[in-house]
């Protein structure tokens, strides 16, 4: 997979895409970074990539130009996937990600809040993505969170020990609680069917957890979700816990 940064700020990228799962998803040849200050394209020779907005109003617009040209040098034979991270795009979730990891071309577009020249959005852009709710002083943070989470989806990224397929959300439920050594730890102790080696038991008291966690906290996850018949059954369960 390749993956194509537009950024003002290439610099904030170094230590992200070189460091754990992405600086060895790297090394693997899994992806091909490519992060690119497209003010190289600007034309004027000052470098400007931004203007003042038509109409008259505060603040500055990324002009049109120095984008076209940046994603026009890079488009491979495949029309490559353009995003742009921004709050007023679509929300992003792990359905999203796993849309997204199946893509051989992706091109991040990383703006300011100063906004963009609407003909970057309709005739350039194929997908606005937003992270969550809020307004970052930039797309990089937006699109660092979104090419974490399609990277580490790539077969042969997390390497054989942990697979994406238990994560969270892919289950659509919340992760049940893990534990690890010591068994007791200042009188805490790991709940007994995890010592018991009792793998049948130990897969319905994770699925059991994964629906109360999920209750509790996310009832809307819970809502989306096809239960199973055993699905059901845990959470009857559950009822008849929470009445005694
Ligand atoms: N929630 C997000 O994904 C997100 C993305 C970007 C961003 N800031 C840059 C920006 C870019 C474009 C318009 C704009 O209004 C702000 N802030 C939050």
């Amino acid at each position: 997979m390749r993956i194509d940064i537009l950024t003002l700020f290439p610099e904030m990228f170094a230590g992200v895409l070189s460091s754990s799962i992405l600086g060895k998803a790297r090394e693997k040849e899994i992806v091909d970074f490519h992060v690119t200050n497209f003010r190289e394209f600007s034309e004027s020779k000052h470098g400007t990539v931004d203007d003042t907005p038509y109409g008259g109003g505060g603040g500055m617009v990324l002009k049109p130009e120095p984008l076209f040209r940046a994603v026009e040098s890079m488009a491979g034979e495949k029309k490559p996937r353009v995003i742009l991270m921004c709050p007023q795009g679509v929300p992003y979730n792990q359905k999203l990600a796993e849309e997204l990891a199946k893509e051989e071309h992706l091109v991040f577009v990383c703006g300011h809040y100063e906004g963009y020249d609407e003909r970057i959005r309709e005739h350039l852009v194929t997908d606005e993505i937003s992270i969550g709710d809020y307004v970052l002083t930039g797309g990089e943070l937006a699109a660092m969170v979104v090419i974490d989470s399609v990277v580490r989806l790539q077969p042969g990224a997390l390497g054989n020990q942990t697979s994406a397929v238990e994560d969270s959300f892919s289950t659509g439920l919340l992760e049940y609680p893990h534990y690890t050594r010591p068994a007791e730890f200042r009188g805490w102790k790991v709940p007994d069917v995890l010592l018991s080696g009792h793998h049948a038991n130990i897969v319905k008291w994770r699925l059991k957890e994964s629906l109360r966690r999920t209750r509790e906290r996310r009832p809307d996850l819970l809502k989306k979700l096809e239960l199973t018949a055993e699905m059901k059954k845990l959470l009857a369960e559950l009822d008849a816990e929470k009445k005694i």
